[in-house]
C-alpha cells in the first residue's frame, strides 16, 4: 500500500468549475488525507455564461475578461479545498475555451467556426507534451479525466479527455523524449461519472418536492441521457459528507458559472447532499481492489 503522504492525484479538467462539480469532495479528502493533490485545467473558461449581472462586462463579446476572472475563482475553489497545486496545461491562456458547441456522442465535427486558438482545435501532441512533463515531474499513482465523450459532449471536455490518456500514456513510454524527464507510468486511470441511481434519487426527491424545471425533461423512472453511467459500470464511490459543505462552498466560489438557486444547488437544497457527496468514478487503467460491496471506496485502493 502505497504510504499516506507518498500517495499522488493528478486531475485534468478543461474549465475552472469542472474539478469542483466532478471532484471536489475527492479532492477534499485526500489533501486532507495528506495525499499530494494536483490539478491541471485545460482553458481559462473564457467563452462562459455570466451569471453575476455586475460581471456582465466581462462576457468574450465585450471585454472578453471572463478568463482572467475565472483564474481568481479558481484559485479562491481550491482554497476552499485545500489544493495548492492547481495549474492551467502549457501556461494560463495557452488553449482558450471552445464554447459549447456540442457533439453528438463525440465525433469530432466541430463547426469550421471554431477559434484557430481554442482548445479544440489545439494539436493533439502539442498539448499532451504540456502534459507528459507534469506527469513525469509529479509521478502520479492515480490519474483522473473524464470519459471519450467528455461526460457530455462539450468539445473541451473531449478534448481534456484525449490530451490526459494520450499524455498517461506517452509520458509511460521509456524511448519517448527524454528531454520531458524520465518515463512514469500512472498505475490507475479513472474516469469521473454520474451514476443512475442517485441520479433516480434525486430527481425523484426533485419532482416530488414539485420541481419541474431542474434537469428538465429528465423523468425519475424514465431513459436518462448518455451522461448518465449504469451502476453495473461504476467501478469506484468516493464519499465525503464530512467534506460537503468544502464542495458546496467551492461551487459558490465559480460565481460567474453556478447559482445557489441553480440546478447545482437545488438538489442540495432537497435533500441532496447523497448526490453532490458521493462521486462515482469509472476504472479503466489498473486493478481493481473493491470493498466487500463490490466498490472501491479510495482511488488508491490495492497500491
Ligand atoms: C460545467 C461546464 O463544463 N461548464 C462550461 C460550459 O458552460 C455552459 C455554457 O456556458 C452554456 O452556454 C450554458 O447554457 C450552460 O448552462 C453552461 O453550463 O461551457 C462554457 C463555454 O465553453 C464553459 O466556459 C463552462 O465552463
Ligand atoms: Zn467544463
Amino acid at each position: 500500500m502505497v504510504e499516506l503522504a507518498e500517495r499522488r492525484l493528478l486531475l485534468v479538467h478543461a474549465h475552472p468549475d469542472d474539478e469542483t462539480i466532478n471532484n471536489g469532495v475527492t479532492m477534499a479528502r485526500y489533501v486532507a488525507e495528506g495525499a499530494h493533490v494536483t490539478l491541471i485545467t485545460c482553458t481559462l473558461g473564457e467563452e462562459g455564461e455570466v451569471l453575476v449581472p455586475e460581471l456582465a462586462h466581462l462576457a468574450a463579446d465585450q471585454t472578453d475578461g471572463l478568463g482572467r476572472h475565472r483564474i481568481g475563482e479558481l484559485a479562491n475553489a481550491m482554497a476552499e479545498l485545500g489544493v495548492t497545486d492547481h495549474r492551467f496545461l502549457g501556461e494560463a491562456g495557452k488553449y482558450r475555451d471552445t464554447g459549447m458547441i456540442y457533439n453528438d456522442e463525440g465525433n469530432a465535427d466541430v463547426p469550421p467556426q471554431t477559434r484557430k486558438d481554442s482548445f479544440w482545435q489545439a494539436d493533439l501532441v502539442d498539448a499532451a507534451n504540456d502534459l507528459v512533463p507534469v506527469i513525469r515531474e509529479l509521478r502520479p499513482q492515480v490519474l483522473v479525466t473524464y470519459d471519450q465523450w467528455g461526460n457530455y459532449g462539450h468539445p473541451d471536455h473531449i478534448k481534456a479527455h484525449r490530451v490526459a490518456m494520450y499524455a498517461a500514456a506517452l509520458a509511460a513510454a521509456r524511448s519517448y523524449r527524454e528531454d520531458l524527464g524520465p518515463a512514469w507510468d500512472i498505475a490507475k486511470i479513472y474516469w469521473t461519472a454520474m451514476a443512475e441511481s442517485p441520479m433516480r434519487e434525486q430527481l425523484r426527491a426533485l419532482r416530488d418536492a414539485g420541481d419541474t424545471t431542474t434537469f428538465e425533461g429528465m423523468d425519475p423512472d424514465g431513459p436518462l441521457p448518455p451522461m448518465i453511467t449504469p451502476d453495473r459500470l461504476i467501478d469506484c464511490v468516493i464519499d465525503g459528507e464530512e467534506f460537503l459543505d468544502r464542495k458546496m462552498n467551492a461551487m459558490k466560489a465559480h460565481a460567474t458559472q453556478i447559482t445557489v438557486d441553480g440546478p447545482f444547488f437545488a438538489l442540495s437544497n432537497n435533500n441532496g447532499n447523497q448526490i453532490w457527496a458521493s462521486e462515482p468514478y469509472r476504472l479503466v487503467k489498473g486493478t481493481p481492489a473493491p470493498d466487500e460491496d463490490g466498490l472501491e471506496h479510495d482511488l488508491f485502493a490495492g497500491l
